[in-house]
């Protein structure tokens, strides 16, 4: 079984699974291949709705794969692999169809900043999730930040980044981060869930997405998104930043 699995399920619906669970599925280049196939097979097939989840019941993705990333040394080594991931968060966050992160476990940094391009995250009780990029000296960078600013309000939004810490799923819910809480089976919850907006004629969804997607388009998101992969990048070639993730490795 390769890193990741897309599968088409029930009522419409496209399932892209992380399955690194053994490094609590963090985003290696395979994954970013396998996001990058998923999203042109979204935009092309009678696809209802996008789902994301991680394999395993300890995470839904642990961020970028540290033994991997960490070999990027200067700013504009990591440029590239924050650009690529940029770009894919920038094409998820755009679909015109539904998407759904269902956050079966911890979420933790770029894992985050997936989670916050998709529409709806739907967490497991019991789930823990934090964008602690901060405490590796670097920001976010792969658009999550200035998503995040779309989708809360900002002093939540700049409380959550700065803070850089764990929060539990009911805090995240009552943050408004987490949409909906749920337990037992995650694909059941989550078409539950989605219920009444799959059985709206895709042309409907497809246009009040368009409604979201044309506003973030004309507040140049896009363009922001790119900067902050870019400012990212700068933190990244910092010597204390490279200490902080060797300290992680050596654990
Ligand atoms: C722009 C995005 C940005 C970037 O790409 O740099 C980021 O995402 S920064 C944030 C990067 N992620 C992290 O700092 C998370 C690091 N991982 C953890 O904090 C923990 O592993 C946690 C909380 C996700 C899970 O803890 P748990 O105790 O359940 O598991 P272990 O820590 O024992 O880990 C098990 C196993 O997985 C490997 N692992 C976990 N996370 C990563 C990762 N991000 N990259 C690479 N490998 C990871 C860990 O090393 C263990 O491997 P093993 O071979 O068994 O020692």
């Amino acid at each position: 079984m390769g890193s990741y699995t897309i599968s088409e399920e029930q009522n419409g619906l496209l399932l892209f699974t992380i399955n690194r669970p053994e490094k609590r599925n963090a985003v290696n280049y395979e994954i970013m291949d396998g996001l990058e196939e998923v999203l042109s097979v979204a935009a092309n097939k009678e696809t209802k709705a996008l789902v994301l989840t991680g394999a395993g019941d300890r995470a839904f993705c642990s961020g970028g794969d540290l033994s991997v990333f960490h070999k990027l040394r200067t700013a504009d080594e990591a440029a590239v692999m924050l650009s690529r991931m940029a770009e894919i968060l920038t094409r998820l966050l755009m679909l015109p169809i539904p998407t759904v992160a269902i956050l079966n476990g911890t979420a933790i940094g770029g894992g985050c900043e997936i989670a916050s391009a998709c529409d709806f995250r739907l967490g497991r009780k019991g789930m823990q999730a934090g964008f602690v990029q901060g405490n590796m000296a670097i920001t976010t960078g792969w658009g999550g930040g200035s998503i995040l600013f779309e989708k809360l309000p900002s002093s939540i939004a700049l409380k959550m980044l700065g803070d850089a810490r764990l929060y539990s799923a009911d805090e995240l819910y009552e943050l408004g981060f987490l949409d909906y809480l749920y337990d037992g089976d995650a694909m059941c919850q989550c078409i539950s869930f989605l219920e009444r907006m799959l059985d709206k004629e895709t042309a409907v969804l497809s246009a009040y997405k368009q409604l979201v997607t044309k506003k973030w388009m004309a507040s140049s998101l896009p363009e922001r998104i790119a900067a902050e992969a870019r400012n990212c990048a700068t933190l990244w070639g910092e010597e204390v930043h490279h200490e902080k993730v060797a300290q992680f490795l050596k654990k």
